[in-house]
């Protein structure tokens, strides 16, 4: 059985605003439930966790009902770090389980499902898969004196969720002690020594951080 795990229990301190960013509604519709309906969308059968802080976990089941929302999920509680809250997901998928397991942040919701399948797919055959998508800008690195100079764009690439697992080889490196380098699950798969396997992500996918995202989101559903 294959598992998504959908991460909400950060702060979104960059956004700002009073209701946790990953309820604000766009089109009409908390971004949130956006983002469930992707994966449901990819496979009705496949398990849903959603990682969500205590404290709003309340909140979630009202919006729920307000929206009639009624696709399948079970719930963990969001930690101090997004490595915590992989974990705490993580946590309620059964040792003894079989398959793929992804992990998605809860406000990239314009995932598509080819995307989804092409990461679940890769992982099943290569144990580990992320999107990423090239870089278009110039880069620039910038030393400890505050100089910087260019490098080469085409070595770099921006990575995206969901990034998919072998369910045993998650448990194994979630095991891990917290290392501050953890900025994505890939980054703690690739801490035991494993090759984690790029697939084509897709440029939509973006994370919604700031209120410029919203504006970008609200752009993306009405064209
Ligand atoms: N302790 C944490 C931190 C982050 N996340 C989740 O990881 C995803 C990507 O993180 P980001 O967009 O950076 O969210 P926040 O950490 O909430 O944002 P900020 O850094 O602005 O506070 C989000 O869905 C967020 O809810 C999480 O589940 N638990
Ligand atoms: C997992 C992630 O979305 C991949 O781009 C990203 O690393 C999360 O970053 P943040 O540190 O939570 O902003």
């Amino acid at each position: 059985m294959d598992y998504v795990i959908i991460v909400a229990g950060g702060k979104g301190l960059r956004m700002g605003s009073e209701i946790p960013k990953q309820f604000l509604p766009v089109a009409g519709k908390p971004i949130l439930m956006r983002t469930i309906e992707r994966f449901h969308e990819y496979s009705p059968e496949l398990n849903i966790i959603l990682v969500l802080p205590e404290s709003q976990q309340e909140y979630w089941h009202q919006l729920c009902q307000e929206h009639h929302f009624s696709i399948k999920h079970q719930i963990a509680n969001g930690g101090d770090t997004r490595f915590q809250s992989s974990k705490n997901g993580l946590a309620l998928v059964p040792d003894t389980e079989d398959g793929v397991v992804g992990f998605h942040d809860g406000v990239r919701p314009f995932v598509s499902t080819e995307v989804i399948d092409e990461c679940y797919e890769t992982a099943r055959e290569e144990y580990a898969a992320i999107p990423v998508y090239a870089v278009t800008d110039t880069l620039r690195y910038i030393d400890q004196h505050g100089g910087g100079k260019n490098v080469l764009r085409s070595d770099y690439r921006v990575v995206q969720t969901p990034q998919a697992f072998d369910i045993g080889l998650a448990k194994q490196a979630f095991n891990q002690e917290y290392k501050e380098q953890f900025t994505d699950d890939a980054s703690v798969v690739e801490s035991l020594g494993c090759q984690v396997a790029m697939v084509d992500g897709n440029r939509e996918n973006i994370k919604i951080t700031t209120p410029f995202d919203i504006k970008i989101a609200e752009a993306l559903l009405n064209q």
